[in-house]
């Protein structure tokens, strides 16, 4: 379990984490979302103790980090992948994190076999692809087998396979019982590996809830409907009050109805359906509805729209 009270950080004028209080709860994965800027990174720092609250306080497990022994043993973490010694092999690198911590040097076997680089352990690291060194970095977390484990943009850059092996091991850890809190920018993902979700805009708490209340609060569900009796259907729909918007290629759109009803509307008035879906927005569009207000940079237009979009802070006109 990792508990933030009222978590605040300040760089100078910037208040880059504003009064933050959450916590991420053991048994599931927690996704951590929030526009560019928008305080992550600063926030999964002050949970490593990498850099000071200006006020409030982050506990693992009802300890603040300072207090903990041997902290690799209850919090393990992926930051920057690049941070390992590349002059080293995989082996020494993990080895150097395991005596440092007073971790059995079996541990280091096991850890490098569970993220697949056993055949590559006496290489050095830097000749390692993104995808291994990101293995490496996961390897790192999980030396001292600790029950909290976080992640920050584990996925970046890496192929499908490596995206589908990180899912499986985030959601595997979580089965075991750990705390797994992990940010990522990649929102088809996320819905795939997260079951809560917390998202913050400008430093703020914006959102502590489930995936599915998230996606369902923040966007719209509708019908779809294709018919070759279109202008019949149309007819029907508006004698029931419902309103059909025309969304193209002969597709309509129905709000405030079910699936049932409009398949039991059309049975009863014989007309045919070649389509009839239930449709619920994605993450990403729930996402971008609710952070709308909180992104710190926008792209507008240019005058002739050909060009590069142009990067503006928020609050300067954008
Ligand atoms: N060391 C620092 N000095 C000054 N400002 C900083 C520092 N670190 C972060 N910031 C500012 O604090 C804000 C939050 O940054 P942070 O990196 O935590 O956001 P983020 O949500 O992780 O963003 P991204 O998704 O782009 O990685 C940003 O405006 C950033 O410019």
């Amino acid at each position: 379990m990792i508990e933030l009270e009222g978590l605040t950080k300040r760089f100078g004028a910037k208040v880059a984490v504003d009064h933050l209080s959450f916590q991420v709860r053991p048994g599931m994965v927690t996704g951590f979302l929030g526009p560019n800027g928008a305080g992550k990174s600063t926030t999964m720092r002050m949970m490593l103790d990498l850099d000071n609250p200006t006020s409030g306080s982050v506990r693992i497990d009802g300890k603040h980090y300072r207090e903990l022994q041997d902290p690799l043993k209850y919090i393990g973490a992926l930051l920057d992948a690049k941070a390992m010694h590349g002059g080293r092999s995989a082996y020494n690198n993990l080895l150097c994190l395991a005596q440092a911590n007073r971790i059995p040097e079996k541990r280091v076997s096991e850890v490098l076999d569970l993220v697949g680089l056993t055949a590559v352990a006496r290489k050095k690291s830097k000749g390692f692809s993104l995808g291994m060194g990101q293995r490496l970095g996961i390897a790192s977390a999980l030396l001292g087998d600790p029950r909290v484990l976080l992640f920050d943009e584990p996925v970046n850059g890496l192929d499908p396979e490596g995206i589908h092996w990180i899912r499986n091991l985030m959601k595997l850890l979580a089965s075991e019982g750990r705390t797994i809190f992990v940010s990522s920018h990649l929102m088809s993902e996320m819905a795939l590996t997260a079951d809560h979700l917390i998202v913050i805009g400008q430093g703020k708490l914006l959102a502590d809830t489930s995936m599915a209340d998230f996606i369902h609060q923040n966007s719209r569900s509708y019908v779809r409907l294709r018919s070759p009796q279109q202008e019949r259907l149309r007819d029907v729909l508006h004698e029931q009050g419902l309103a059909a918007i025309e969304s193209g290629n002969g597709t309509l759109e129905i709000d405030g109805a079910t699936t049932e009803q409009i398949g039991e509307l059309a049975a009863q008035h014989r007309i045919v359906l070649h389509e009839l879906s239930a449709q619920r927005a994605s993450l990403e569009e729930a996402f971008m509805q609710m952070t709308a207000g909180a992104v710190e940079y926008h792209a507008h237009s240019t005058e002739t729209g050909t060009s590069a979009p142009q990067w503006a802070p928020r609050n300067e006109g954008a």
